[in-house]
């Protein structure tokens, strides 16, 4: 794609001369949700804020679409427990008038909590107060820091898919790190392999099947990422399914022996 909204060239950053990214080469499009992952440590929250222009790299280059708005929102917020911060007012620091606010919070589906204090929350509900922060921007490109971190399995699956709508709704790019493999493989164009340096990127089926994937993941990306099936049947032309002993019948490619592999959402 041409035109992309940021791009890194060869980025580097050291900490105390221990190299934690290692010349990594990004581009970030209009419309494509790209998810890093990598193991603890892997450089993904750096790599995060080298994007968000937090950091800059000790080599290489960062290059941002002129005139483009980012969209942040955090891994998690702390809130002191004796602040008094209703929700909106949480909202309105960020500079959102009380009508965007609104149709902000609906978007990310808890209208209801607008007037709660921000401590009173739910993990999922703080989750998407925080991704309704970042929307209040007008992004260009939504960047998300793990975005389902203590949100349960339904949750997670609603937030991944939310996330997808408002893409398609407002064709920002998004950029985000998750843990959550599995859930993650159905829900994002491309992924990023992350270890340091880039270990392999690409359409999520590529990725699961890579050598450096399967190395850094292990078991887990089996269990998790992909399932595989073997048919017990086969089909007939018209599409009835034929039992394994029944041989005569003419058939659709669709062979018994044939293996799925796909990713369990
Ligand atoms: N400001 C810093 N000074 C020194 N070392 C740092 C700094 N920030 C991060 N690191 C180190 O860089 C490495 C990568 O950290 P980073 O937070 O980017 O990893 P991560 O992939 O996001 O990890 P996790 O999955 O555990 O959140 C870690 O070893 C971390 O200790």
């Amino acid at each position: 794609m041409n035109n992309p909204l940021l791009q890194l060239k060869s980025a580097s950053v050291c900490f105390q001369s221990r190299t934690v990214l290692e010349t990594i080469d990004l581009t970030l499009n209009r419309g494509e949700i790209v998810t890093l992952i990598g193991p603890n440590g892997a450089g993904k929250t750096t790599l995060v804020r080298v994007v968000l222009g937090l950091l800059t790299p000790d080599t290489g280059q960062r290059t941002l679409k002129s005139g483009i708005t980012i969209g942040y929102m955090p891994q998690k917020l702390h809130v002191e427990p004796s602040m008094p911060l209703s929700v909106r007012r949480f909202l309105a620091l960020a500079g959102a008038n009380r009508k965007n606010i609104s149709a902000a919070l609906a978007k990310t589906g808890v209208p209801h909590v607008s007037e709660s204090p921000l401590q009173t929350l739910s993990g999922g509900e703080m989750q998407r107060v925080l991704l309704a922060r970042a929307l209040l921007r007008k992004p260009d490109l939504l960047v998300l820091d793990e975005p389902v971190q203590g949100v349960d399995v339904n949750g997670q699956k609603e937030l991944y898919h939310l996330i997808g709508q408002l893409r398609d709704e407002t064709g920002c790019g998004v950029l985000m790190v998750s843990h959550d493999l599995h859930l993650v493989m159905a829900s994002t164009d491309r992924v990023i392999c992350l270890n340091s340096h880039v270990c392999c990127s690409g359409h999520p089926q590529q990725v699961s099947r890579h050598p450096a994937y399967l190395k850094l993941f292990g078991g887990e990306s089996e269990e998790l990422a992909v399932y595989s099936h073997h048919h017990d049947h086969q089909h007939a032309a018209c599409g009835e399914v034929i039992p394994e002993s029944s041989t005569d019948t003419p058939t659709t490619e669709h062979s018994r022996t044939q293996t799925h592999a796909g990713f369990s959402a």
